[in-house]
């Protein structure tokens, strides 16, 4: 029997009588001619059936196939410049294995939330297939990157006993008797523990913030890696960053040349995205707002608004580091030189996307760590494990998050980080 190919595998085949097992994307006829295009989840392909091998009834028969309907085909594969993927499938056979419903999915302008609505069938389509295809290829590319520089992947904990980047966006769940846990806003913590044992750590998981604002950059629940390495200071976190951002990009550009080419994306930006990048201080950063006309002052945090104003003067990803501490977590070294700053960087994606990672050297003085507890009115027992970490051979460590829908929405150049994960996670939805 003919072998079964998936699409993606099709330029290695070439031509012969073949089998594709997939569903029933798209079709037309012009009466003696029924196409049929078929995606498999790995591509599409054409599929052509002619009175050569069908009778006209059949070829009706085919015709009324409804889209999505699951599908084995066999044929012969053919070099076809005008087809979709550059081949042909000359049809020999047709098996339906599974009639579809009508498929709710088949206008152009489905409203956002009909489409949110249906996303365990929206993922079918052309456009977000090549966006989570990307996706899988930047974790990738994560992983080998880290592995390759000799990092440990430790597993943080979901289940926590504490805030990490503060109390206002925890989601809070009864723990037996051992009253409330915390679904993770960052492993970070647990990967301070763990450099102290392994040297350069990392982890990769979901993270949870009870986001109260609609934006498009925020998930209730989105992905992070979060590297750790123990005696790096806050300069050799930011070369770690925009090496691994920079791989991230070229590689993406390198693999996902299709997917990039469906989602229309201009690669030029991406192009340029080669260390070093530019590093401003949060005070240049100030004065560059107020440069453009921003009413802020020395003291406010940064939104999205202010975040494209700054990330537009650059052709790259641009580091802002020493913000002011009282707007920063309690973990963030104070900078010796001017206590009031914190040895910490963001780090701001071209083209209005804004922050993509926060990083910073972490406090290694035990004395310093618990007066910042108490400043931050977090409670001591909580953390009498991380006080830990200074009490028995403390060293100066840093380590950085990049949010991954951030990322990919950058790279695919989307309007929104909820195209850029699986099932997104939002104030008002947690549906499918
Ligand atoms: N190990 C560390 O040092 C990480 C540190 N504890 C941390 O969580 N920093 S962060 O809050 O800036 O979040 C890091 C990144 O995580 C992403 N992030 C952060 N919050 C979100 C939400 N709500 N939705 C989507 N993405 C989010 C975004 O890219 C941020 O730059
Ligand atoms: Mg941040």
């Amino acid at each position: 029997s003919a072998p079964w190919v998936y699409i993606e595998d099709i330029p290695k085949i070439q031509e012969g009588e073949i089998e594709v097992r997939g569903w029933l994307f798209n079709k037309r006829s012009s009466g003696k001619i029924v196409f049929l295009i078929i995606r498999d989840g790995t591509g599409y392909i054409q599929g052509v059936a002619t009175l050569d091998n069908f009778t006209q009834d059949q070829l009706e028969s085919l015709e009324k196939i409804p889209i999505e309907s699951s599908l084995i085909v066999v044929g012969d594969l053919k070099k076809e410049p005008r087809a979709p993927g550059g081949y042909e499938l000359l049809l020999k056979s047709v098996n339906v294995v599974s009639y579809s419903e009508e498929y709710p999915i088949q206008k152009k302008d489905h409203s956002i939330d009909f489409l949110l609505e249906r996303r365990h069938l929206w993922i079918r389509s052309r456009k977000q297939n090549a966006i989570l295809r990307i996706r899988s290829e930047v974790v990738k590319a994560i992983r080998d990157f880290l592995d390759e520089k000799g990092f440990v992947l430790i597993d943080a904990p979901i289940l926590t006993p504490s805030a990490c980047e503060g109390t206002t966006t925890l989601f809070e769940l009864d723990y037996f008797d051992l009253g409330k846990a915390y679904l993770s806003q960052s492993g970070q913590l647990y990967m301070e523990a763990a450099c102290m044992a392994f040297g350069k750590v990392y982890c990769f998981g979901p993270a949870f913030r009870a986001e109260k604002s609609k934006t498009r950059r925020h998930l209730t629940e989105f992905w992070m890696v979060e590297p750790e390495m123990a005696f790096w200071d806050w300069q050799d976190n930011m070369r770690l960053q925009e090496e691994l951002v920079s791989y991230i990009v070229q590689r993406v550009l390198e693999k996902r040349k299709r997917e990039l080419e469906i989602l229309e994306r201009d690669t030029k930006p991406l192009e340029k995205v080669v260390p070093p990048f530019p590093r401003i201080t949060y005070r240049e950063a100030i004065e560059i707002l107020k440069r453009n006309g921003q009413n802020v002052e020395y003291g406010d945090d940064f939104g999205g608004d202010e975040e494209t104003i700054i990330s537009s003067q650059f052709d790259r990803p641009v580091f802002i580091h020493h913000y002011p501490a009282k707007i920063k977590p309690f973990y963030m070294q104070p900078d010796p030189e001017n206590p009031e700053e914190v040895l910490n960087n963001d780090l701001l994606a071209p083209e209005g996307y804004g922050e993509i990672i926060g990083g910073s050297q972490r406090i290694h003085d035990l004395k310093l760590l618990e007066k910042k507890l108490e400043e931050y009115n977090l409670p001591k027992e909580a953390f009498e494990w991380y006080l830990d970490l200074r009490r028995y051979g403390s060293v100066p460590h840093s380590g950085f998050g990049l949010g991954i829908e951030r990322t990919v929405a950058w790279i695919c150049g989307l309007k929104h980080v909820r195209e850029a994960i699986p099932f997104p996670r939002m104030i008002y939805r947690i549906y499918p």
